[in-house]
């Protein structure tokens, strides 16, 4: 399966960067990776008439209901009409700024499920947590929004939260550890193994990139600050367009 890269701009970049994220990632890269921008609402329309934009269209948020006075909120329906294929919810800056429960945000992935756009669902544990080791029991309550549902093509993305713009990334066996929980607590679910794939989120660069990706479990990547930049963007997706992986577990 392709590996996935996508970016979160989260409230920053511009006009110019599309044209400059388009110009640094034309075609040559996508072969072997699938890569998707999420950009600020603003942007979606300029990102879906790009001529040259190669890397599908993604959003940062969802209303958690179809429509209605909700004075700012935008509906996955809208979404939808803009071309938008995937759709971040549960991101940790909207855990915490906005008080998003997992209660709004089962709201949110059974809107975009209506509308057949790609819910990538961002889940992680905070410094403390994972210090007392009760990652795995809140990594679990964050990902059972998923129970009792009609299984639909989804992204998890593990972001630990100590991890997200700090340039520490957790180890290896950290991350086996994680994925290894999450694909378990999912396919028990009922998920099928082909409907889910599990990014690694928090410090991704074009350094790190080639490593992280080269762990056998992580199905792709959610880049922050790095996506902002062009270059250093392109040279991740073309990292993970590298087909000769060294695969670090079986
Ligand atoms: O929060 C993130 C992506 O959603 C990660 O951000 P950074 O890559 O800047 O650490």
């Amino acid at each position: 399966m392709k590996k996935l890269i996508i970016a979160n701009w989260k409230m920053n970049g511009s006009l110019r960067l599309l044209d400059e994220i388009a110009a640094a990632t034309q075609g040559q890269f996508f072969a072997n990776a699938e890569a998707v921008v999420c950009t600020p609402a603003p942007y979606l329309h300029a990102l879906g008439q790009h001529k040259s934009f190669t890397p599908k269209t993604g959003a940062q948020n969802c209303a958690s209901t179809a429509n209605g006075a909700h004075t700012g909120e935008i509906s996955a329906a809208m979404l939808a009409e803009f071309g938008v294929s995937y759709c971040l919810i549960g991101h940790s800056e909207r855990r915490q700024s906005q008080l998003e429960t997992n209660a709004m945000i089962g709201g949110k992935l059974q809107q975009l499920k209506d509308h057949s756009i790609i819910p990538v669902l961002c889940i992680g544990e905070t410094q403390a947590e994972r210090d007392h080791a009760t990652w795995c029991a809140v990594l679990g309550e964050q990902l059972a929004i998923l129970a009792n549902q009609n299984p639909t093509p989804i992204v998890i993305a593990y972001e630990p939260i100590w991890a997200i713009g700090t340039g520490r990334i957790p180890t290896p066996d950290d991350i086996y550890e994680a994925l290894a929980f999450i694909r378990t607590c999912v396919t028990t679910m009922g998920y099928p193994a082909g409907y889910l794939r599990i990014l690694y989120g928090g410090s991704a660069n074009a350094e790190n990139a080639a490593r992280l990706l080269s762990l056998a479990s992580v199905d792709g990547l959610l880049v922050g600050g790095a996506s902002l930049n062009p270059s250093q963007f392109a040279q991740i997706v073309a990292n993970a367009g590298d087909t000769n992986w060294r695969t670090m577990r079986a």
